[in-house]
């Protein structure tokens, strides 16, 4: 099944001397348990990709499916409750609330999608402990560090059993070290068949990617559907 396509999506911004094409005529098919890497220089259009994909921007043309439905064309309603519901997303500075503990702040997504506060607290602590965390779960995010912090913010992209994992530079503010424990967790997710797009610098990361797809100019300057590099000596 095809988790994401895309048809000659496209964003614009300004116009006449100021127009940039950040995303350029892209068409994109993204099989349900692919893990792909977007790469290329800054600029390129990495982000508003990712952005358009999860519904987090409109384009200025093209389509967007996400499994059966598309995406570009819906209410803000309905793209509310699609993030919601149906997509994770994970970022560079993690944006978790300061305030809330791990589990917490893994739960909260549940919660607002309804679901009882024992199932939401029990799949945040089920969540928690997949990403190693068991042990943190009452700890506040200024307790935890960057590599911790952005494995809470994983555990909480995972909360509603996304069809699709977006993130933007997930290791981008990580040390070598932490950039390995969020690299061996993607790995975890692709092995266990999650779709996962990801938007990064770190060849380490394009490294457990199925496929690794490299930008210019809003426009995939090249595909490489590469399996199985080694990274750890795992593969
Ligand atoms: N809101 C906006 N208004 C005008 N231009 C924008 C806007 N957002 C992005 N751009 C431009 O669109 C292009 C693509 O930006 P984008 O952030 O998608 O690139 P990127 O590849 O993710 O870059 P980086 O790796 O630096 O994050 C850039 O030229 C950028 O300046």
């Amino acid at each position: 099944m095809t988790a994401l396509r895309a048809r000659g999506l496209t964003k614009r911004y300004g116009s006449d001397n100021t127009l940039v094409r950040a995303v350029d005529e892209i068409d994109l098919d993204v099989p349900t348990g692919q893990t792909l890497a977007i790469m290329g220089p800054s600029g390129c259009g990495k982000s508003t990709l990712l952005h358009l994909l999860g519904g987090l921007q409109r384009p200025t043309r093209g389509e967007v499916w996400l499994a059966d439905r598309r995406i570009d064309t819906m209410s803000e309603r309905a793209l509310a409750r699609l993030r919601r519901d149906d997509v994770g997303f994970v970022f560079q500075s993690f944006h978790l609330m300061d305030e809330l503990t791990a589990v917490e702040n893994v739960e909260l997504a549940a919660l607002l999608a309804g679901r009882s506060p024992s199932r939401a607290r029990k799949r945040a602590l089920y969540l928690l402990d997949r990403v190693g965390l068991a042990d943190r779960a009452t700890h506040l995010p200024s307790a935890l560090s960057g590599g911790q912090r952005q494995r809470v913010a994983i555990a909480r992209a995972l909360s509603n059993e996304p069809l699709v994992v977006f993130a933007d530079e997930p290791t981008g503010n990580l040390d070598s070290a932490a950039t390995l424990e969020v690299l061996r967790l993607f790995d975890d997710l692709r092995l266990h068949g999650q779709t996962l797009v990801v938007v990064t610098h770190d060849a380490r990361i394009a490294a457990v990617a199925d496929r690794v797809i490299a930008m210019r100019d809003g426009a995939f300057a090249d595909d490489n559907r590469l399996v199985g590099t080694v990274y750890d000596g795992r593969r």
